[in-house]
């Protein structure tokens, strides 16, 4: 069935979360000029913190070279000067060299400074950058999991990295710039205002255009970027999954590649139609601020003529306002341009600079004590726990207890909750409510690091790290030293050794055919390789959320007589759907719609013929083909 596609025009709406960024993009010319200074300090404090000496000799070398070309300027007059005075060529040509020197050296120190500023802005600009994605990439390590499940968290983070540290490298580079030729405006400013008062308004109004046109074209710029978001991340995602060896199958099985061209195909449509339609309001604004800027131009050079043929202006001094105008309007369009890249990096920065500001509120606390060194009883007290935005909670007040050396089961129906109870067991979320304690004390101020240093976890659907097969036993304790005896062991243990063993390279080869080399494994193979890692993680809270899904049934077999073994004096938390494993456990919970409903051993569970035995029953009657009853099926398993 085709559904049918809707307006690409929609796509193009600004999706409701941006609308706060949206005003900013929507900001006046006032406010928009309102908001340099903040970005210039933002920018002295990015480079400051990331290297004082280079933003110092940056600096230094930039005013000290708007100096330099200010002495030159002023030293015109005395060269025009001395050259239309009136006596014999060699008299006037003495008189000019004096200026003449002083202009040469000025120019040639100018030259000098600027090179140098040059070199340490070559230096500092990789370095904001590198220090801005590290900035970044910490704190989103160390952000709580459930906050990666908030989409408009997600959003915002991949706006910060596709386009924020990038900005924060530029709004350095902008800020230079626009310092730079501000200095050198100052200078041109300064001696036009020797020379005239009227001369330089009549500079400032040559540029103001141009630099109405450069902010305008900016947010024009700006804002398509924030319609376009929702529309570029589907359009790669699509892409992704039209393009990646790991869809390639099911998307030739399905013979979904001409639906999914077709979608890419008019959202890329939609966003040519909208950058045609941006660009060409752009050359419009371009058009327009340069048409009035040389109107301006035009302007200030005939008043100069007027003051000049009037006799209000000596002539030497008119040939040195002339070079000081053309110096000046040089400087002023370079200074708009700056604003403009600054205030539109500027805008990207301010994503990045607000997502490092959530990314630090949702960080989990640094300095909360540890946890205890381990437990004999965890308890569960009335846990409740919701995903962010979703409309129930996953997991809602359970209670329960576990004792060390116990096996227990999670089991219920899908998205009963189990996983997610898991999770909040092995500290990767927090309980909005209740409380997990061990012998008493509530994890909840405990450094959720050294809770997770006590557990090892097998997930659902466990990473496949693109790292040699020894690094992915060893991932589970990197920084233990360890022997190739020991890895071997728990690769045994997970039922991985045998394997890995015929793998080209043996515990070395590199699992990921993205590289050369690489050997691919497959799902069964990546579980047992993490199960191996969960054993070389030898904690005390062993937590399996289904670690057998993908295993043959001899595999199984074989891990659920190791887990059997690794129980002793350790608590081991199961989930899975296949009934018969959970047979022998100590104690089974049952959950349903994230509640704990029933709880006690597979016995006291079956005769009382609630979720928990119908679940039973259910698998076993698939099993034998009829319907077998459990007590018969008991019997057999
Ligand atoms: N990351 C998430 N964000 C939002 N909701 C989620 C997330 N993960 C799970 N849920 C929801 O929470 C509920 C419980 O999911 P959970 O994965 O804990 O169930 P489960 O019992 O482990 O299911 P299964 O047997 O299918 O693995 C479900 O309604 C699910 O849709």
């Amino acid at each position: 069935m085709a559904i049918e596609s809707a307006d690409p025009a929609d796509d193009l709406a600004v999706p409701y979360w941006l609308t706060a960024t949206a005003e900013a993009a929507s900001a006046s010319f006032g406010r928009m000029v309102r908001r340099l200074p903040g970005l210039l300090l933002q920018a002295w404090r990015l480079a400051w913190r990331t290297d004082r000496r280079t933003t110092a000799v940056v600096v230094v070398g930039n005013l000290a070279a708007g100096v330099a070309s200010g002495v030159g300027l002023v030293n015109v007059v005395g060269v025009l000067d001395g050259l239309l005075r009136e006596g014999p060529t060699p008299d006037r040509i003495r008189a000019a060299v004096p200026s003449l020197l002083v202009m040469v050296a000025a120019g040639a120190a100018r030259t000098l400074l600027a090179a140098a500023a040059t070199a340490a802005q070559g230096r500092l600009s990789p370095q904001v950058y590198e220090a801005a994605e590290l900035r970044l990439l910490e704190l989103t390590t160390r952000v709580d999991l459930a906050t990666f499940d908030d989409a408009d968290w997600r959003d915002r983070m991949q706006r910060a990295r596709d386009r924020g540290i990038d900005a924060a490298q530029r709004v350095v580079d902008h800020a230079i710039e626009l310092g730079t030729n501000v200095v050198s405006l100052a200078a041109a400013a300064g001696v036009l205002a020797v020379l005239h008062p009227i001369l330089l308004p009549l500079l400032v109004l040559a540029v103001v255009p141009n630099f109405w046109a450069a902010v305008r074209s900016a947010r024009l710029g700006y804002r398509q970027q924030l319609r376009l978001i929702a529309v570029w991340r589907r359009k790669w995602m699509l892409s992704e999954l039209l393009a990646e060896r790991d869809q390639a199958g099911e998307l030739r099985a399905f013979t979904l590649q001409r639906y999914l061209l077709a979608e890419v195909r008019r959202l890329l449509d939609a966003v040519t139609r909208e950058q045609i339609k941006v660009s060409s309001a752009q050359v419009r604004t371009n058009l327009i601020g340069h048409a009035l800027g040389a109107l301006a131009t035009g302007a200030a050079y005939a008043a100069l003529l007027g003051l000049l043929l009037t006799g209000r202006m000596d002539i030497a001094v008119g040939g040195a306002a002339a070079y000081a105008i053309s110096t000046g309007i040089n400087a002023l369009t370079q200074v708009a341009f700056a604003v403009n890249h600054l205030y539109e990096q500027g805008l990207y920065f301010g994503d990045y600079e607000s997502f490092r500001a959530l990314a630090t509120a949702r960080s989990e606390p640094l300095d909360l004590p540890p946890a205890p060194a381990g437990f004999e009883t965890l308890t569960l007290d009335g846990v409740t726990f919701t995903y962010p935005g979703a409309q129930r909670p996953a997991v809602s007040g359970v209670s329960l207890t576990i004792r060390r050396g116990q096996t227990i089961a999670l089991v219920g129906e899908n998205g009963s909750g189990k996983s997610t109870l898991a999770k909040l067991l092995a500290a990767l979320y927090r309980p909005d409510s209740g409380v997990i304690a061990w012998d008493g004390a509530d994890l909840a101020g405990r450094d959720p690091d050294s809770v997770r240093e006590h557990v090892a976890v097998v997930m659902q659907d466990p990473t496949n790290w693109p790292l040699s097969a020894a690094e992915n036993i060893t991932a589970g304790r990197h920084d233990r030293v360890t022997t190739q005896a020991e890895i071997e062991a728990a690769a045994g243990r997970g039922d991985a050794h045998d394997f890995i063993v015929e793998l080209p390279r043996q515990y070395q080869t590199l699992l990921s055919r993205h590289f050369n080399d690489g050997a691919e494994l497959s799902g069964g193979q990546w579980q047992r390789l993490a199960i191996a890692r969960a054993f070389f993680r030898d904690a005390p809270l062993l937590i399996c959320d289904e670690p057998t899904a993908n295993l043959d049934a001899r595999a199984e077999h074989a891990v659920y007589g190791r887990l059997r073994e690794l129980a002793a004096g350790r608590t081991v938390v199961l989930i899975t759907h296949r009934m018969a494993s959970v047979r022998e456990v100590d104690r089974i919970f049952v959950l349903d719609h994230g509640a704990l409903v029933e709880e006690g051993t597979h016995t006291e569970l079956t005769a009382t013929g609630g979720l928990y035995a119908q679940l039973y029953a259910l698998q076993a009657t698939a099993y034998q083909g009829n319907e077998t009853s459990v007590q018969t099926l008991d019997h057999k398993m």
